[in-house]
């Protein structure tokens, strides 16, 4: 369900879905583990990889989304209604096909989208049964057929499954609970920025990394049929994706009009098309479009046509690193001393000629502000963090294991969260631009 909600701090209003009820009780699930590939933790516990095969992850080729009946049958997902809105739109009185937007009289042709075929997305409800296990990889994702998390999906897993999650966490569980095999959830944009939540649940989380994909995101304005850019006095979207498209929005398009947050962008075409509203406007994909029926008013509405959005793959084991071709590893760590170990951190790199690619930090969340003295006594001095650095080397590599070993006497936690090969696509810039 969707309702209105409040304005955020950036003046972008919120279409969000009603809280979720709480989880069924979980399945506890066990699985056996080999020791090829060690991940330290702060209680330098080790875990254990997958075999190889379970480690790639099935690199095939093929379309996404296969068998979707039978997922939901299996699963008994809940369909995730819209509420209808009440739209600023009336219609004329006597002839049929008149509508009267904003003051503009227009032919009315709304299709009748029937997007109940389309898998509906799984909620935190309907996490318990774990489905009939079938050949094809089950590759969860946040959002609705037709985001931009559901191709990368299918960028990642070409031949696999794909399973629409209402949000992170679900998609998350999803794959803890054997629901799904993999997880494929985006952490930052070149342009919006680092996706943090996911950055917070990859540490609440036991799944590992596995891979990466980076997607080219080329954004649509879309519409129902019939309407016209003059008639738009509203676009939602997903808040990456507003911000994405805010300058190409307000300088190009003249779309001077109130925005508004929803969960996933392909969410938002659904939303236009299921509530039949012609005074407002979508930012989804091209797919999105086609999947619900809705017309593009304009293409490639990007401020910026190096706009890709860097997805991570999520297994519950972790692959067995190698060296034979370019690997990226992800850490997250800590330091009860403070910040002051950060420099220590990265000169163990540095030393050892490994790039970094990404140094995110986040609030320490057991941890969030450092005294003034060691009694505890006084004004609040710093705030604590945790951060996560990604470097080019492989676990494999013994520079990556030597330096690992350094900035563990630094720290006073340090977690591996999944050394994977890297996205090495080329990439060349959106279609239009
Ligand atoms: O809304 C979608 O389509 C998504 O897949 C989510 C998401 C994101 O979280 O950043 C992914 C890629 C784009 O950058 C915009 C939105």
């Amino acid at each position: 369900m969707q309702s209105l909600a409040p304005s955020s701090s950036i003046g972008i209003k919120s279409i969000m879905r009603s809280p979720s009820p709480l989880p069924n009780p979980r399945r506890r699930v066990n699985f056996s583990v080999q020791s090829a590939a060690r991940s330290f933790d702060s209680n330098q516990s080790v875990s254990a990889a997958a075999p190889p095969s379970a480690a790639a992850g099935g690199f095939t080729s093929g379309g996404v989304g296969k068998n979707r009946a039978d997922w939901q049958s299996s699963c008994a997902i809940l369909a995730s209604k819209v509420v209808s809105q009440q739209q600023n739109t009336e219609k004329t009185g006597g002839a049929d096909n008149i509508t009267v937007v904003n003051g503009h009289r227009t032919l009315d042709l709304v299709p009748v989208v029937d997007s109940n075929n389309l898998p509906k997305p799984l909620t935190i409800t309907d996490l318990s049964p774990a489905p009939m296990h079938g050949a094809q990889l089950r590759v969860a994702y946040q959002g609705v057929p037709g985001a931009y998390s559901e191709a990368a999906a299918g960028k990642a897993y070409p031949e696999c499954d794909a399973i629409p999650c209402d949000q992170f966490e679900v998609a998350f569980q999803a794959v803890e609970l054997w629901i799904a095999d993999r997880a494929v959830l985006p952490v930052e944009n070149s342009l919006g920025g680092s996706i943090h939540r996911n950055y917070d649940l990859l540490l609440r989380h036991r799944l590992h990394i596995v891979g990466e994909v980076q997607l080219p995101v080329h954004h649509c304005l879309l519409a129902l049929p019939g309407v016209r850019k003059e008639y738009i006095n509203r676009v939602i979207s997903h808040p990456q994706a507003l911000a994405q498209c805010e300058l190409t929005l307000t300088k190009k398009l003249g779309l001077n009009v109130t925005r508004e947050a929803v969960d996933d962008t392909a969410g938002a075409a659904e939303f236009v098309a299921a509530n039949g509203l012609r005074d407002t406007a979508a930012i989804a994909s091209a797919r999105a479009a086609e999947l619900y029926g809705l017309n593009i008013l304009a293409d490639g509405i990007q401020d910026d046509s190096s706009n890709i959005t860097r997805f991570v793959m999520l297994a519950r084991e972790p692959i067995i690193p190698r060296t034979d071709r370019p690997f990226k590893t992800s850490i997250v760590f800590a330091h009860d001393k403070g910040t002051s170990v950060l420099f220590k951190v990265l000169s163990a790199f540095a030393f050892r000629n490994i790039s970094l690619t990404k140094i995110e930090s986040r609030p320490h969340r057991n941890r969030p502000i450092r005294l003034v003295d060691d009694a505890n006594v006084g004004t609040a001095k710093h705030f604590e963090y945790m951060f996560y650095v990604d470097f080019e080397a492989s676990m494999a590599d013994v520079r990556a294991q030597n330096a690992l070993a350094e900035v563990q006497e630094f720290t006073s936690f340090l977690r591996v969260l999944g050394s994977y090969p890297m996205d090495m696509t080329p990439w060349s810039p959106s279609r239009d631009d």
